[in-house]
């Protein structure tokens, strides 16, 4: 028995790494149906255990009571309490397998699940409602009405009995029971739509209230909380309203339910006395266990109407994280590559938003060597930053390719990939955890040397020096708050943690102040000697002097790519013009170029 409910135990590893590949969610899941199978074999066991009540008192009543033997009462009773204890074990142990099938369930597929979430998310807004529809596949596994549902099964055998205590007996509680079945299927239909309605709604409605918490500093500096509420209510309000359509009906149908299970049973009663009377075929114990025997043979199928709600919901949640799993990209891991070189190739480069959509990149070709710095700078909307996150494998090409290494970035695991690259978005978020956590790239036990290696390259190692813990200080959530210029810093070292091939930095200077870009310039510097490879999109003129090549990009194409000194002559000399003597690329010179594009 410990065996079997040891098998499906979830393993703590995983739960606490949260890696699960295809073949291992398989051999969980299966590990899965078999506890489920088992429970339901506990659950038929307990079920024919459960004839005890009803044979002791047909027996008491019909066979102690007229002999008026103490002895057999003796006996009877002590094979009543010896199957009632069995009882209780198979319960407990059954209600154990289940509970640990639900905890298998979620260990196996958090991380799966997790990960599609990660994938998908941020262009579907999927948002991590996978997780909660997990979180609810196993509450429901774990629920009593997941038992309910083990014990109806075992319904036809009771009825079965009920024709051999008297076929019409039988007849009505056949009735009875088709009658409750027919209710839970009206059931079914009647409120399938509206707890889709209510789930979505209520879906929708959360993923707004978490964009405005994330956001809720703005709210409360520009009084918006009136149309937060409002916009967020409107949701919570149709799905509170579907929910209320169904519950209305569930409640309306379970009531139906109760009352036909109670009638059978007062019918059993009253026409199994009927019987004693007309042709005194049965006896007064038969009418008492009959009565017993026909409630139990309808108890699950009334629950199963009352439990419906959940029933139908855990399964929509179910198929969505079915829906979910197979819409993230599968297959087998790519083979793994050598560490590529700094070398990046991008070549007719289109990218679609979505199939059919006007192009935001529209067949870009440049390359990036070893050891050089580009920065990329274009009017807003250019296309910049989805270069950036294409650049970084972070979203994938519509069409043409981008090789890092001469190997195309879709040919990389993004776990193989990420190590070589490194990137600071747009907009810089930390997360909840220490300050070498986060530059190390959230490593549960961050190595030192190369922490101290990213935070010196990015030279932010005074700053952290002075944070309250240094490099242990928490951040994030209840943790310590950085100021922008310093989130950006810290989220540099990120990008440079391991040494990686290639870093694309998305306006990395946008918040810093004149030290902080002063670090940034030394950094690039560095980060060229090293022989990385650059991209750097800015606005700004300060990072011009760190610069070995530029890109002008406008309406997603490119309009001008070469060494920074060419670029910048033929943006601000028209076409046709000879060339200014001594005219050189300086700060001044981006400045108005900038004006020009930003
Ligand atoms: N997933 C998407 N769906 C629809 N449109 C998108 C998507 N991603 C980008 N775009 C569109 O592509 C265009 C370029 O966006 P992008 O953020 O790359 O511009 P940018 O040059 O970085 O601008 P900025 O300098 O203001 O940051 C914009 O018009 C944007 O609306």
């Amino acid at each position: 028995m410990e065996k079997l409910v040891r098998s499906v135990t979830p393993l703590s590893t995983k739960a606490e790494s949260g890696r699960t590949n295809s073949s291992e969610i398989r051999t969980d899941l299966r590990i899965c149906r078999r506890g489920l199978a088992v429970a339901g074999l506990f659950s038929l066991a307990l079920n024919l255990l459960m004839l005890t009540i009803p044979l002791y008192m047909m027996t008491v009543y019909d066979r102690v009571l007229t002999s008026r033997s103490e002895e057999t009462l003796l006996m009877l009773s002590i094979l009543a309490v010896a199957a009632l204890v069995a009882i209780g074990l198979l319960e407990a142990v059954r209600q154990l397998v289940l509970t640990r099938v639900a905890a298998r369930l979620q260990t196996s597929l958090g991380g799966p699940i997790l990960d599609a979430s990660l994938q998908t998310g941020k262009d579907s807004g999927s948002d991590v409602q996978g997780l909660r529809d997990l979180d609810q596949v196993r509450q429901f596994v774990s629920s009593p009405l997941v038992s309910a549902l083990f014990d109806a099964p075992v319904a036809p055998i009771y009825l079965a009995l009920m024709f051999l205590i008297h076929p019409h007996l039988g007849w009505l509680s056949l009735g009875a029971a088709l009658l409750i079945v027919f209710v839970a299927i009206v059931n079914q239909r009647f409120s399938r739509k509206p707890l889709a309605e209510a789930t979505q709604h209520s879906a929708a409605a959360l993923r707004k209230a978490q964009v405005q918490a994330r956001n809720a500093e703005v709210v409360r500096a520009m009084g918006m909380f009136p149309d937060c509420v409002e916009s967020w209510g409107a949701d919570a309000a149709r799905s509170l309203k579907a929910a209320g359509r169904a519950s209305t009906r569930n409640a309306v149908l379970n009531g139906l339910s109760k009352f036909l299970r109670l009638f059978l049973q007062i019918a059993i009663l009253g026409y199994g006395a009927y019987l004693v009377l007309a042709d005194n075929s049965l006896s007064a114990g038969i009418i008492f266990a009959a009565s017993i025997i026909s409630a139990r043979a309808l108890a699950p199928l009334d629950q199963a109407v009352g439990g419906w709600r959940s029933l139908a919901s855990a399964h929509q949640a179910w198929r969505r994280l079915q829906q979910q799993l197979r819409a993230a990209p599968a297959g087998p891991a790519p083979m793994a590559l050598p560490a590529p070189e700094a070398r990046l190739s991008v070549d007719k480069l289109v990218f679609l938003p979505e199939a059919g959509a006007v192009p935001v990149l529209k067949g870009l070709s440049f390359s990036v060597d070893p050891g050089e710095v580009v920065g990329i700078i274009g009017p807003s909307g250019a296309g910049k930053s989805t270069l950036a996150r294409l650049l970084v494998g972070a979203i994938a090409p519509s069409a043409g390719v981008i090789r890092l290494g001469g190997d195309d970035l879709q040919n990389w695991s993004p776990e193989a990939l990420g190590p070589h690259i490194g990137y600071v978005p747009q907009d810089v978020e930390l997360f909840p955890a220490s300050v070498a956590q986060n530059i190390a790239r959230l490593s549960g036990s961050p190595d030192p040397e190369k922490v101290v290696a990213a935070a010196r390259m990015a030279n932010c190692h005074e700053l952290i020096q002075s944070l309250p813990q240094g490099y242990d200080t928490v951040l994030g959530l209840n943790g310590y708050a950085l100021s922008g210029g310093q989130r950006q810093r810290i989220a540099l070292a990120r990008a440079f943690f391991g040494n990686p091939r290639l870093v694309v930095l998305d306006e990395p200077n946008a918040t810093l102040d004149s030290q902080g870009e002063e670090a940034l310039i030394v950094a690039l510097r560095q980060a060229q000697s090293s022989g990385m490879a650059c991209v750097i999109i800015t606005q700004r003129t300060s990072v011009l002097p760190a610069l070995s090549k530029m890109m002008l990009l406008r309406d997603g194409q490119i309009e001008a790519f070469g060494s920074k000194d060419e670029v910048m002559k033929s943006l601000i000399r028209p076409a046709g013009q000879p060339e200014p003597a001594g005219q050189k690329a300086n700060a001044d010179t981006l400045a108005r170029i900038t004006a020009r594009f930003g």
